[in-house]
């Protein structure tokens, strides 16, 4: 017989979790159940697309540090913001919200790349 998968029981996760328990209507809490369903779902996918989105980050990070290229490219981030932005509008998500969001990640990303650039290794001196 196995062992119970004590990490695994200790990250399970609870979605009925709430600070709401026992203060409201148990209809209102269902209908508030079934609505966080979704948003888990949305919560998941975002995980997802943003670890996908670092992959291919981290894979220009390498060859930047690779040519000795700058972590940065100001005028790529502004013709994505710009882009962002006006998605964002049509999407009915506010602009700013998604520029703040937008550049948030950006900058987590140069981070890496100066990472990969620091830690980099060019070829050997005497090659
Ligand atoms: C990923 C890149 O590096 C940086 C990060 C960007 C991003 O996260 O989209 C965009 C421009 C760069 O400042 C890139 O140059 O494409």
């Amino acid at each position: 017989m196995s062992e119970p998968n004590l990490t695994e029981e200790k990250n399970a996760f609870d979605p009925h979790a709430s600070s709401l328990q026992g203060e409201v209507q148990q209809e209102v809490l269902d209908e508030l159940y079934a609505i966080r369903g979704s948003i888990d779902n949305f919560d998941a996918q975002l995980v997802y697309l943003l670890a996908e989105r670092f992959k291919a980050t981290q894979r220009v990070g390498h060859l930047k540090a690779t040519h000795q290229l700058p972590a940065s490219d100001p005028n790529r981030e502004k013709a994505q913001i710009e882009r962002l932005r006006r998605l964002a509008h049509e999407a009915h998500l506010d602009p700013e919200f998604a520029e703040k969001f937008m550049n948030f990640i950006i900058s987590e990303v140069i981070r890496h790349h100066q990472h990969i650039s620091d830690n980099h290794r060019g070829p050997a001196a005497d090659a």
